[in-house]
């Protein structure tokens, strides 16, 4: 295979130095499995035609048709160029249809490699034919062969009048991709099940002409000294001189990657490691394989691939018998290769600007490969041979039929490109951009340097048009082609980045798998994971954290983390995602914002509230003093002022310029509306507790305290429900439960089910209905488990737990009260009497009763709610003889009658600021005047001093001795 191209061997390892980054694929033969197919469609070879005709009949032979003023330049620098120019030379070989069309196809050229090393006749390393395959096996074989060419055939048919334009098909994509595989990439077809693939694992796969982009562990694992190990008769010796250039090598792919001293890379790409076993021969015994007078692959005798009881060159698969030993006495990098056939040696591809022929609309690609309907199946190898003029004349092509197939392929392709139209590099960036896959692989043929970099876009590289594109097959072809996976533009950012900026899923998971770095930063310190998190790209965020490489915490140039990005941009899904991958939300900034400052900044309330359940501190504060508060009230974000507020932002912490929160913003706006309640209600008070709750409601309950010195309660423990210290027995069998069918939500006020019915008292936004009866409340059942609606369901309120923003604070007269910090609408439930239940005995035998509520409106009443030692924020509830709340009971989850639930409602509109209260109800005052006095204030009070004072004195003796009955004869609010 290797002595197809065995000019362009010599020429390619000379050039390989100057050209690293070409190395990579189609222009070593040998580099793949398909390695052919690749010559073919690489420059190199065609260009080494003309090189070697200065000396070579064939070489006459096209001078006499072309008369290119610079031939005589072969060994200036401007040579590349001008004998670049000379492929036009190949428009000597016969261009009749019928001449290209019965060479055969790439395809069959490789099938026929693969035939001939597994063939009956292949000699074995003593010259000796080996035994022949069964004919069972060989006439399979030749089967599949005429089925691969017929399929080629139809494929190329079909594509050839189905597809005119540029786009590929799926078949000519997979040929191609078969063409220009190599193993490191071998995933990237596994799901095209490629016979020919397979088969061509059994061939030594040479790497040596290969680089695979830079590993900065490698780099650090061999301390950025060469790995190279030299095998002197056994004897092995580590190099260890500088490493200039960082991309790997290795000679093939069972050896492990190396970076190596530019002696080892020279070495290398003139195949002097031994691919069997990755040490270097260039002292003491080995052997060495010539296919060509230009050429030689040095191996380790025990080093030969064997296949089916045959060695083989493990370079390029030559039968070991033509290789012959040779045992150099120390350490000599030079070729044993007669240095006369390096002479003519053409460049390895062209610069930039370089002549290009193909127009890559007007040819389709699998003609250009080879892959030509037109190919006759079944044609010979020496039919081929015949056809190809050059092949014939040049001596050195005629070493093995292989080799003379790619020389036809090469004409091919040559031969049917137009000559015409050229493309400049630039046109590369475009066509890589615009995802003109046939065009952008004709302009890799022809040399064009697939790291070009566009001036006027930013340096940016076909790889990043690609990428950004989101064309994979493009980036593939560009990436075997030589391109750099981390090249970076003006900004430094990496075709990565692209890809992960603009969503293409595809492309990233490509760059990652080939190798493409993940923590790349740009000039702002961006890496792929921060432009994925701004942009919202969640799949991209995902798959870069799964792949374990990212570090979720980075920081860019600024101090932002991804999870600061997706914040402010209001990715709430990424947010949560970062979280769940370990995000740290108290990482600050430049300025030392954290997390929630941004959210305050974007109004991101959703993500706000994500964070303060994260944890998030809610009074940290940036270089300027500022805290999330004061950038949402500079923002004016209500939505985030309220939920500060009611998470118990500090509304008088100053800034550095000493403002307050209400400072920052404008007194028209709705946050210092918000913020200005608190303000009143707040302003002289101290601030005992920021939730006396302790986290159990979902809004906190702060506690303040502006009258005296007495610190936040403690004597009781604070619960959000109910509790028992003695077995009650409470009725939870549901199915002793009513219960509605409604599918989505109960949204009629009587829940027309059909079956049972639950009477829904509720309005849509959670509040009682204007008809419902507050004097004498009806017993309200809400949805629960057992009914077939949502949990959003509208009848749904008392059990979704405490809403409405309150504060504790000490009262002159009554000691704690109650206050709302917003306005709460009528109708809306506010809270409920949660404490101990406990039975009417034991409330008899308890001390204290100043807690106790009954659960029943009978005399003979059986259970109470005690919240004296357990309760919640209901039990600082105060009488009030004009109440704004009113209670009702309520079942939720179950139904047993003795034990509803208190829920308290609010009987009218309330402002932010005033104090709550329900009527206590006569019961309690007659017991309790005898004590103290009603202070509610009220200039309706019937309980006030003055008001008992008046009671009294126009009461009968007989009267007085048993206090008055309230005319508030409400049974539902009546402590007990
Ligand atoms: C359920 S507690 C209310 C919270 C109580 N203020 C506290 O500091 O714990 C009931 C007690 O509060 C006081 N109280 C409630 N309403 C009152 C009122 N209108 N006038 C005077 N005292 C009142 C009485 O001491 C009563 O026994």
């Amino acid at each position: 295979r290797e002595a197809k191209t065995a000019k362009m061997e010599n020429i390619c390892a000379a050039d390989a130095q100057q050209l690293p980054a070409r190395s990579h694929l189609p222009q070593n033969p040998s580099d793949t499995p398909s390695s052919e197919q690749t010559a073919s469609l690489t420059p190199p070879a065609v260009t080494a035609e003309p090189a070697a005709s200065s000396a070579s009949p064939a070489a006459s032979k096209l001078q006499l048709g072309e008369t290119h003023s610079g031939d005589r330049a072969f060994s200036s620098g401007l040579s590349s160029r001008k004998k670049k120019r000379r492929m036009g030379t190949y428009s000597l070989v016969p261009k009749k249809k019928t001449k290209v069309l019965k060479q055969r196809t790439v395809l069959e050229m490789f099938k026929e490699l693969q035939q001939s090393a597994k063939s009956p006749q292949t000699k074995d390393i003593n010259g000796e034919k080996v035994a022949n395959a069964s004919e069972e096996e060989e006439s399979e074989d030749m089967e599949s062969e005429e089925e691969e060419r017929r399929r080629a055939h139809q494929t190329s048919a079909e594509q050839e009048t189905a597809e005119p334009n540029d786009k590929v098909g799926l078949e000519q994509l997979k040929f191609i991709f078969r063409v220009f595989l190599i193993p490191s990439v071998f995933f990237f077809i596994s799901n095209t099940s490629a016979p020919v693939v397979e088969e061509a694992h059994e061939l030594p796969l040479c790497s040596c002409r290969m680089e695979t982009p830079k590993s900065r562990e490698i780099l650090i694992l061999a301390d950025r000294k060469c790995m190279a190990t030299e095998s002197v008769d056994g004897q092995l010796t580590r190099c260890q001189s500088a490493v200039m250039k960082h991309e790997m090598m290795r000679p093939s792919n069972s050896v492990q990657l190396l970076v190596l001293c530019e002696d080892h890379r020279n070495g290398m790409v003139k195949h002097q490691c031994c691919p069997g076993c990755g040490f270097f021969c260039r002292a003491g015994t080995f052997m060495e394989c010539q296919p060509d007078v230009s050429i030689s692959h040095r191996f380790h005798r025990t080093c030969a691939s064997v296949l089916k009881g045959q060695s083989f060159c493990p370079h390029c698969g030559e039968e070991v018998s033509k290789a012959k030993e040779v045992t150099i006495a120390k350490a000599d990098t030079t070729s044993t290769v007669p240095s006369a056939a390096v002479l003519g040696s053409a460049p390895l591809c062209a610069p930039e600007g370089r002549a290009d022929t193909t127009t890559g609309s007007s040819i389709s690609l699998p003609s250009a490969h080879g892959l030509n309907s037109s190919a006759v199946p079944g044609s010979s190898r020496s039919a081929s041979l015949q056809s190809d003029s050059r092949s014939t004349a040049s001596p050195t092509l005629l070493q093995g039929a292989p080799r003379e197939t790619l020389e036809s392929v090469l004409v091919a392709l040559d031969t049917e490109k137009p000559k015409k139209l050229r493309f400049h590099p630039k046109q590369l960036y475009l066509s890589a951009k615009q995802g003109e896959l046939k065009k952008v692989v004709l302009m890799l043929v022809d040399g064009i340097d697939p790291n070009f970099k566009m001036e006027s876009q930013n340096k940016r590289t076909p790889l990043h048009a690609a990428a950004e594109g989101g064309h994979k097959d493009i980036c593939h072809m560009l990436v075997q082609s030589g391109a750099n996976l981390d090249m970076c533009d003006e900004d430094q950012r990496t075709p990565l980045m692209d890809a992960c900026e603009n969503n293409n899923m595809d492309v990233v998971l490509y760059l990652l798998r080939a190798g493409a770095s993940a923590n790349h930063k740009d000039v702002e310190g961006f890496t792929c994971l921060h432009l994925a998190a701004k942009s919202g790209h969640y799949n991209i965020v995902q798959h870069l954290l799964s792949t374990g490489l990212i570090n979720v915490n980075c920081q860019d140039d600024g101090g932002w983390t991804a999870i600061i990005w997706a914040t402010e941009y209001k990715h709430a899904d990424q947010v949560k995602l970062l979280l769940s991958k370990g995000a740290d939300i108290s990482l600050r900034d430049k300025e030392e914002n954290i997390c929630l400052h941004w959210a305050a900044f974007s109004g991101s309330v959703d993500i706000a509230e994500l964070l303060l359940n994260a944890s998030s501190d809610l009074h940290a504060v940036n270089i300027h003093g500022d805290s999330p508060l004061h950038i949402a009230a500079r923002e004016n974000r209500l939505d985030c002022v309220t939920l500060f507020l009611s998470r118990g932002a500090d509304v008088f912490l100053k800034n550095r310029e000493g403002e307050t929160p209400p400072d920052c913003c404008s007194h028209n706006s709705k946050a210092w509306a918000a913020l200005d309640y608190e303000n009143r209600f707040l302003s002289v008070s101290v601030c005992l507790h920021r939730d006396v709750s302790l986290g159990q409601e979902r809004v906190p309950i702060p506690c303040v305290n502006s009258v005296d010195n007495e610190p936040h309660p403690e004597d009781y423990k604070y619960i959000s429900e109910n509790c028992v210290t003695s077995p009650l027995n409470i009725d939870r069998n549901i199915t002793h439960l009513q219960y509605c069918v409604c599918k989505e939500d109960c949204s009629s006020s009587i829940c027309m089910c059909g079956q049972l019915s639950l009477r829904c008292w509720y309005d849509k936004h959670g509040r009682l209905l204007p008809e419902f009866c507050r004097e004498e409340p009806p017993l309200i059942f809400e949805c629960n488990h057992a009914c077939s609606c949502w949990k959003t369901c509208r009848n749904r309120v008392v059990q979704k737990g405490l809403r409405t923003r309150l504060q504790l604070f000490r009262t002159r007269k009554k000691g704690w009260g109650v206050r709302a910090l917003q306005d709460i609408p009528k109708g809306t439930f506010v809270c409920e009497y949660v404490g101990e239940i406990i039975s009417e005995a034991e409330a008899d035998m308890r001390q204290m009763d100043a807690y106790l509520f009954s659960l029943d409106d009978k005399p003979q009443d059986l259970y109470c709610i005690d919240a004296r030692f357990y309760g919640n924020i209901s039990r600082f509830l105060n009488h009030m003889c004009e109440p704004n709340l009113f209670a009702c009971r309520v079942f939720t989850t179950h139904q047993d009658l003795r034990f509803p639930h208190v829920a308290f409602f609010a009987s009218e509109n309330i402002k932010a600021g005033e104090e709550l209260g329900f009527n206590y109800g006569d019961h309690f005052w007659e017991v309790k005047s005898k004590l103290f006095t009603c202070e509610c204030g009220s200039p309706k009070c019937k309980f006030s001093s003055s008001a008992m004072a008046s009671l009294q004195a126009d009461s009968t003796p007989e009267d007085q001795q048993q206090p008055s009955a309230s005319p508030d004869t409400s049974s539902s609010s009546s402590p007990c």
